[in-house]
């Protein structure tokens, strides 16, 4: 007989233990231990090619990993599904979405896919798309949204059912100053609610700005990892960053041609 995991009030939101993830002879996750405690802001960084979005992508059960284990809120995610994928939204990468709806029309499919009532979905649609500033009675299908509106759309989607966790890749890619600003307010009133939010970013001034935990990434292994103090230490983040990953400055010689 299984014993179900218990879980306690100090369960990580996010917990992950030797993930791996080959692509034929690519290992593109070598096997990461990472906790994301309950209420924290955390940022996933990493150059391009790090692994950050496979990483994501078998913690929230979107791909299934070679080897490992991925848990939110204690709920194992391939397992219990059902009960993990409740707990929690999802912004992918390049947003895979049913475009040829309007985004009041996406939102009403998404919450009703998840079995909420449709009173709910309709309220929360509506303030989402005002929020967001994709205007509610906006005819647009998401097909014909611009990037940065794919974006927000996306995380309208992930926030509609009030999940506990949220997990966002690169949810700032392409999105304008102000709008960047207005999602990074919404996402800081949702953990000082209680929530807690994973992200992906290249862009460290944001990660900095949010963040109360940071990890980084290089090669498919988790390189340096703690709260944002601890990782920067006395340097800018930047500076950590280019010094756990490796920098390479052009000398002068490349692209002479140019
Ligand atoms: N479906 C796939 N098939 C083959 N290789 C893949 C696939 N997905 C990812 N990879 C490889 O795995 C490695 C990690 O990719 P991943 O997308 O996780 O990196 P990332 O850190 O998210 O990068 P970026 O910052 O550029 O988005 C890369 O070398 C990539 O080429």
């Amino acid at each position: 007989m299984t014993v179900p995991r218990q879980r306690s009030g100090s369960e990580p939101a996010l917990a992950v233990r030797g993930l791996v993830k080959r692509f034929e002879s690519k290992v593109a996750v070598a096997g990461i231990d990472l906790d994301v405690p309950a209420g924290s802001f955390f940022g996933l960084l990493g150059p391009n090619g790090a692994g950050k979005t496979t990483t994501l992508s078998m913690a929230v059960g979107l791909l299934r990993p070679d080897a490992g284990q991925a848990r939110i809120l204690g709920y194992d995610v391939w397992a219990d599904p059902t009960a993990a994928k409740a707990k929690i939204g999802v912004l992918p990468d390049g947003v895979r979405l049913f475009d040829r709806l309007t985004g009041t029309e996406l939102l009403a499919y998404h919450g009703l896919l998840r079995g909420m009532d449709a009173e709910v979905v309709d309220r929360r649609s509506t303030e989402l798309m005002d929020v967001l500033e994709l205007g509610a009675g906006n005819r647009t299908l998401v097909v014909d949204y611009s990037a940065g509106m794919t974006k927000k759309i996306g995380l309208a989607c992930a926030m509609l059912h009030a999940p506990r966790l949220l997990v966002l890749d690169e949810p700032f890619e392409a999105v304008d100053p102000v709008s960047a600003a207005l999602i990074r307010d919404i996402l800081h009133r949702y953990v000082a609610g209680g929530g807690t939010v994973v992200f992906s970013s290249h862009v460290m001034t944001v990660v900095e700005r949010l963040c109360s935990h940071v990890a980084i990434m290089a090669g498919g292994a988790i390189r340096v990892h703690g709260t944002l103090d601890e990782v920067r230490g006395a340097s800018s983040l930047e500076d950590r960053f280019v010094e756990v990953v490796g920098g390479r400055t052009a000398t002068g010689s490349e692209l002479s041609w140019l």
